[in-house]
């Protein structure tokens, strides 16, 4: 992996060795043999071949984290997890700089991004070590001088990791964190289309030495890898963050084996400024929100809703704004917006903004350079004068591309706002505290953000309603709600009554 180093700021031609399955501590190929091709989004070319997992692969996988759960990490004391969990903390902090051009290489993003990505990776870690560690406790009850009820939390077992491609190395840990923390052992599938970092995790996790079975990576596809590991009958539980149709179908395909899942799925969540906010402030934490990871985000704020006193001054300087965002090389340090993450992607993308123009919108856009245009670039793009009933305002489009809105009334803009089916996020800008607390509690969203941008507090929910999801990541959430169950443990202590059945008087 000599090749890669952050000097790069031509991404062309770099490849990196081609990558095996991580099951049971070896790197292996897959048992039919398989590969598949990794694609730079930058440049359109190979990076490297992929060993492809299948069923077989997942079944080996399991076994083994298996026989890990149930031998060396099952029978491990707390302390010596914990010195486990943090030291994986550790090596991803000496490797951050390789971790970030890996992540830039395969998904495009941009590399000022890439690098907080997985400075935050190592602290999922930390954090959950130390919240284990001090907070994962159950609660006792007496009864009288009769019985003494207690509850302890106990891991699951193996655990199933599905993960998406836009932020790989970061949502990664912010599953494997809390699952090995807790007790668990892991089989991940990350995304097809970004299978760098998956490995580097694994490598990582090796080079701290966790014991073998432990965790296990399977790379593939979907519709096999994934299905297959949804489909196991020794997988407890399956966390997956995706599409929301991916979601309903690994719902309905883990109800033969009565799984227990949690949902992290899409959003189209509305950003509202009311004529009093700071419009500065507002700004910043628009443009932030829309165009950070090439648009590429679950929380995006792709539906921005004016108030219609400030509207022509707010989408002048988003003009200006989207005029000079630097486009180009993701590796390039000062490059702000990179390509999307494939082809396909691209084409999807550009077609919504097709569709915008022919329902009415006026697409204003920034301008990809020339010599990058082998990438899969689409320009920061707004959608002026968008209506909330548009197929762009109600669709979740996951790129660089934000509807506009008028609105006047607060009433109006809230029925707007959660017109939508998606519920994830939502973005308050207003500076009068009664309005902002009234909006932000009416409006449709796991995670309201009021006079701010998505600033992270791993303590709290992480998650969305209706069709952004069920259940929610972080803090104790993940910790309690979804990584352990509580288990009973009935004591007697004193002599209380036992019914007789059946015995002679
Ligand atoms: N709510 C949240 O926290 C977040 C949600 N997302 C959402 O993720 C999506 C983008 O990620 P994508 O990778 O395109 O999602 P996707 O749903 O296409 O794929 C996600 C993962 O699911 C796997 N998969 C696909 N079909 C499967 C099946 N039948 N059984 C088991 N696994 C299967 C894929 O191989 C991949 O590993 C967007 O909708 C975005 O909003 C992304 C980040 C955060
Ligand atoms: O902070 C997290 O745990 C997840 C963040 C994901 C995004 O911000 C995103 O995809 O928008």
């Amino acid at each position: 992996m000599s090749e890669v180093t952050q000097k790069n700021k031509q991404t062309d031609h770099i490849r990196v060795e081609d990558i095996k399955l991580y099951v049971n501590g070896e790197f292996v190929n897959a048992e039919s043999g398989a590969v598949f091709e990794n694609i730079n989004p930058f440049t359109n070319t190979p990076i490297n071949n992929i060993a492809e997992g299948r069923q077989e692969d997942i079944k080996k996988a399991v076994a083994a984290a298996k026989s890990a759960f149930h031998g060396s990490w099952g029978n491990m004391k707390l302390s010596e997890r914990m010195t486990y969990i943090n030291r994986i903390a550790d090596v991803i902090d000496e490797e951050i700089a390789e971790i970030a051009v890996l992540e830039a290489l395969d998904t495009g993003l941009p590399i000022s991004q890439t690098k907080n990505m997985v400075a935050r990776a190592a602290e999922n870690f930390r954090f959950y070590a130390k919240m284990v560690e001090s907070t994962l406790h159950g609660e006792a009850y007496q009864v009288d001088q009769e019985f003494i009820n207690y509850t302890v939390y106990k891991p699951l077992g193996v655990v199933g990791l599905i993960t998406p491609w836009n932020a790989p190395f970061m949502l990664e840990t912010w599953k494997v964190a809390p699952a090995l923390a807790t007790g668990n052992t892991v089989v991940l599938k990350p995304a097809e289309l970004s299978p760098l970092t998956a490995n580097k995790l694994a490598e990582v996790i090796d080079k701290a030495g966790i014991p073998k079975g432990v965790f296990n990576v399977v790379h593939g596809f979907g519709e096999t890898a994934g299905a297959a590991l949804v489909a196991h009958p020794d997988v407890e539980a399956i966390s997956f963050t995706g599409e929301t149709v991916t979601g309903s179908t690994i719902i309905k395909n883990s109800a033969d084996s009565l799984k227990k899942t949690s949902m992290e799925l899409g959003g189209k969540s509305p950003l509202i400024v009311f004529e009093d906010a700071d419009i500065e402030r507002a700004i910043d934490a628009t443009v932030w929100g829309i165009f950070s990871f090439n648009g590429e985000r679950c929380t995006a704020n792709s539906r921005l809703f004016l108030h219609k006193n400030i509207k022509d001054e707010f989408v002048e300087q988003l003009k200006e704004r989207v005029s000079n965002i630097k486009i180009g090389d993701p590796m390039d340090p000062s490059t702000q917006l990179g390509p999307l993450i494939e082809k396909n992607h691209y084409q999807k993308v550009s077609e919504y903004i097709a569709l915008a123009a022919k329902e009415g919108c006026q697409v204003v856009q920034g301008v990809v350079p020339e010599e990058v245009k082998a990438g899969n670039f689409v320009p920061p793009t707004l959608l002026l004068n968008a209506t909330n009933d548009m197929k762009v305002c109600q669709d979740e489009i996951f790129g660089p591309v934000m509807a506009v809105i008028e609105f006047e009334t607060e009433e109006e803009v809230i029925a707007a706002a959660n017109a939508v089916e998606y519920g994830l996020a939502g973005y308050v800008w207003t500076n009068d505290i009664k309005r902002g607390h009234r909006v932000a509690q009416a409006v449709d969203a796991g995670m309201l953000w009021l006079n701010s941008h998505n600033v992270r507090d791993l303590r709290i929910p992480f998650g969305g309603t209706k069709a952004s999801g069920i259940g929610r990541e972080g803090g104790h959430y993940a910790m309690f709600e979804f990584y352990t169950e509580p288990k009973v443990i009935h004591v007697a202590i004193g002599d209380h009554h036992i019914p007789q059945f059946g015995k002679k008087k």
